[in-house]
């Protein structure tokens, strides 16, 4: 009775099995590699590997376009031979995702072997971050910030922070653990909220002195210990430009690199137009305005480049797409031409 039961069970689980859907396996697969060292082991020989040195991530340029390349684990012991390197340098490859066959696609970084031999044995270069992500193809860039700040996330957390004893990283990379503290780390970002805020008709835009000339975004600040999201906009906004925020609504969220791993949560909000006058933070913010309709459209089609007037100011330009500031900014226009339609 009890073999009839456990084939019944056999057929139900396989069956629920084969419903579930690709995205469902895949995430399944991706979280027994995290748990799973043997397999995760086993999974780095027949993956493909993003390469980074010093955190820059290796790109190739074929014509005016950018690529990520994805190199096998045969390519990448070729590349450690020419430097008399044993492939045990794989195992300080971080698990990045995995394709929808259940290709397992791995992050390492080369940082300590020369880069020049790397880049002319593999016929590409080494990009800084920040430009990376504005040259690659849209779908490769959350996966190059994400696997550059897991990278990062290793590099500062090689010692406990209770024992000063060095902690040791799973297979995938997912956690280190202090063994004489018992302590395991996970990698962690920092949220941090970002804030369209209109009064209805305008939207209101700001600078902070680092910016790039003429460069203008919405407002963005770190969430303080214990807040919560509709809290920290509501600081933000009196914190830096001296208003009150009426009503608010979340827009979605983004992964950011820089400085280190921040989860962008974004949100427009209102503040009455009778009470809109700017009174600006000077300590982080160079300017704060209000922008019409037709100013923000404009400045979404201009390029840096020809922001640049012959008496040298600079005409007002935003951030590109691939920030989830132009999202805002482009779902307020939305809003405001459907309100004039
Ligand atoms: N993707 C986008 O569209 C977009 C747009 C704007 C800002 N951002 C990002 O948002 C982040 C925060 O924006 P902000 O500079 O306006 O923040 P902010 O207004 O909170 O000011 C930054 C200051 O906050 C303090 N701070 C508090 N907690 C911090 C933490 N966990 N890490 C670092 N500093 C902390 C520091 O003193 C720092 O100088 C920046 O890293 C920026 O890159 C992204
Ligand atoms: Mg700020």
């Amino acid at each position: 009775m009890a073999a009839i039961y456990q084939a019944a069970y056999r057929r139900v689980s396989s069956l629920i099995c084969r419903l579930h859907s690709t995205y469902v396996r895949k995430m399944r697969y991706l979280n027994e590699l995290k748990e799973d060292d043997s397999l995760c082991r086993q999974a780095q020989t027949s993956g493909t590997f993003y390469l980074f040195h010093n955190l820059s991530p290796f790109l190739q340029k074929v014509g005016e376009k950018y690529f990520v390349p994805q190199l096998s684990a045969a390519e990448i012991k070729r590349i450690l031979e020419k430097f008399k390197e044993t492939e045990q340098w794989i195992e300080m490859s971080v698990l990045i995702g995995c394709s929808d066959e259940h290709v397992p696609r791995f992050a390492l970084d080369l940082g300590a072997l020369e880069k020049s031999v790397i880049e002319s044995e593999l016929k590409g270069s080494f990009t800084n971050l920040q430009k990376a992500l504005f040259v690659v193809d849209g779908k490769d860039s959350p996966l190059l910030a994400s696997a550059q700040s897991l990278l990062q996330w290793h590099n500062s957390h090689q010692y406990c922070n209770k024992t000063g004893q060095p902690t040791q990283r799973n297979v995938s990379g997912s956690k280190r653990v202090c063994h004489a503290s018992g302590i395991t780390y996970y990698p962690q970002m920092s949220p941090v909220i970002i804030t369209l805020v209109s009064d209805g008709s305008r939207c209101l835009l700001a600078r902070q002195p680092s910016f790039p000339q003429g460069m203008y975004s919405a407002l963005s600040g770190f969430c303080d210990m214990g807040e919560n999201v509709e809290e920290a906009v509501h600081r933000e906004v009196a914190e830096e430009v001296g208003l009150e925020v009426e009503s608010l609504w979340y827009s979605s969220s983004q992964h950011w690199p820089f400085p280190s791993s921040c989860l962008m949560i974004a949100c427009h909000a209102i503040v009455r137009a009778q009470q809109a006058e700017i009174s600006m933070n000077k300590l982080e913010l160079e300017e704060a305005r209000w922008f019409g309709l037709e100013e923000i459209v404009e400045g979404l089609k201009r390029e840096p480049r020809s922001s640049k007037q012959d008496d040298g100011s600079f005409l007002p330009w935003f951030p590109p797409k691939q920030a989830i500031a132009h999202q805002l900014i482009c779902e307020w226009v939305k809003q405001q031409t459907s309100q004039l339609a």
